[in-house]
């Protein structure tokens, strides 16, 4: 297997915990990093939403969260609409005209207490970016905002969603914000009448970020991402943001992920390695074509594979562009590559029982760790991001770090996910979450699946 750390050698004091610091490359363990190893002791940023209702700020303050989380960023998004109902539960839409002193009064209190929490958070050290969910539709608002956070050390960046496109708005209102706490038990036909009443009131006052602004940090996505401004973005973690906003789009897709055929050393239990497929393998590789026609009927995919020969060779009977990513290769286990988890146990000790107690971050000996495989993941996630239709054919390991993307798996819990072999995995991103479907193929696969404190995988499973 290619090396990705280059420490091909055991160091003469040589111990597993050497291995186990969630460094990120050229940055001394000592140091305070993020999940993507970059120097971040100074660094705290507020992403400021702005956009008026219905525009997908919440759906984007979401997805950045879940982003971050997946890169070991802490962060956390503070809505301000949450704050409002607790003080109003139940608010009318006069509530929400501009010229009602008393709802300016108690909208600009909820803003004050959401402020006030992100500030605490920020100063109890637990976190990174704090994502600031609210409309803040002028420019006073702002200006607020920005000289609150530059007294406390805190960077801005302002994040303007803007849609003029009505299609767009309108299944908003009725996928989303029908669904929302405010409207509960009421008439979808009424909520979505009464929302839209509320947007016409904040249209009255909302400023777009224009010229006055230019000394704010921003970015400005136009129509969901067709158009974008950026401004004055001032460090590396700003710019990981952006790059990722800039990333996004709402077209519906779907991505199917599936592990290759069964290999040679699935058969023997062996890990890592670069096998052909067994005589079952090979049977799962020419049914694959037609469990992806049962679950994605005519449309045209893309396939991704890894570099290695099991997932090329399962991956061949299907007539789609396929694309091979070194990037999609197995999570390398270094020294302890072709040997069995048993042999490991033997040979490793120390190791084992190392890799059992933190999974995640534990660092095979001139390996990788399924940190390492997040942040070399990083770019498949970008390009599945703005990609639509995409079939990866993977591994066990890799597959577990996407799927934990999508599905919001902590790291805790990805590295022993079960993913069967022999298996198709369709998720459908949605507003708010994302939809799973599994189909298996009937053809029997040994699991490869092995239990924490156990040596051995459950050879006689089907998958
Ligand atoms: O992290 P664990 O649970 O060991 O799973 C990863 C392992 O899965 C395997 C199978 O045991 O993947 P693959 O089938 O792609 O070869 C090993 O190669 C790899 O080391």
């Amino acid at each position: 297997m290619a090396e990705t750390n280059g420490d091909t050698a055991a160091p003469a004091q040589y111990k597993p915990e050497m291995r186990k610091q969630p460094m990120g490359n050229f940055i001394s363990p000592s140091r305070k990093t993020n999940g993507i190893g970059i120097q971040a002791e100074d660094t705290r940023i507020c992403v400021v939403m702005v956009g008026l209702p219905a525009r997908g700020k919440s759906l984007i303050a979401q997805k950045v969260v879940r982003y971050l989380h997946w890169l070991s960023i802490k962060a956390k998004t503070f809505n301000v609409g949450q704050y409002r109902r607790t003080a109003t539960p139940n608010p009318n839409a006069a509530f929400f005209d501009t010229t009602n002193p008393e709802g300016e009064r108690l909208r600009r209190a909820a803003a004050e207490a959401a402020v006030n929490d992100m500030v605490k958070w920020f100063h109890s050290g637990e976190g990174l970016i704090a994502i600031l969910d609210a409309t803040n539709s002028t420019k006073g608002r702002r200006a607020w905002i920005r000289d609150r956070c530059d007294a406390e050390g805190i960077e801005t960046l302002f994040v303007e969603s803007k849609c003029d496109d009505e299609d767009l708005i309108m299944s908003n209102i009725l996928e989303v914000k029908t669904t929302s706490p405010d409207y509960v038990g009421q008439d979808p036909e009424e909520a979505a009448q009464d929302f839209r009443n509320r947007i016409r009131n904040y249209e009255k006052v909302y400023q777009t970020i224009d010229e006055d602004e230019s000394d704010l940090t921003y970015v400005k996505l136009i129509d969901v991402g067709q158009h974008v401004i950026i401004n004055r973005i001032q460090d590396y973690l700003q710019s990981r943001v952006v790059y990722y906003l800039m990333n996004l789009h709402i077209k519906p897709r779907a991505i199917w992920l599936s592990r290759h055929g069964e290999s040679n050393y699935n058969l023997s239990g062996k890990i890592g390695g670069d096998a052909d497929i067994s005589t079952r393998g090979e049977a799962y590789a020419r049914a694959l074509p037609g469990l992806v026609k049962q679950m994605a009927g005519d449309r045209q995919l893309t396939v991704w594979t890894s570099t290695l020969k099991r997932t090329i060779q399962t991956a061949r009977f299907l007539t789609f562009e396929k694309l091979e990513w070194k990037a999609l290769d197995e999570l390398d286990s270094g020294v302890c590559d072709g040997l069995t988890y048993a042999e490991i146990a033997t040979q490793y000790p120390e190791d084992f029982a190392q890799r059992d107690e933190d999974k995640y971050n534990y660092r095979y000996l001139g390996g990788e760790s399924y940190r390492d495989v997040v942040i070399r993941l990083e770019p498949i996630i970008m390009e599945l991001e703005r990609s639509e239709n995409i079939l990866i054919v993977t591994h066990q390991a890799i597959l577990r770090c996407i799927y934990a993307y999508f599905m919001n798996v902590p790291q805790e819990r990805s590295p022993w996910m079960e993913v069967p072999l022999h298996t198709l995995i369709k998720l459908t991103p949605r507003a708010y979450s994302t939809q799973e479907e599994r189909l298996k193929a009937d053809i029997p696969a040994v699991s490869t699946f092995r239990a924490k404190g156990s040596q051995a995988v459950h050879q006689e499973g089907t998958g």
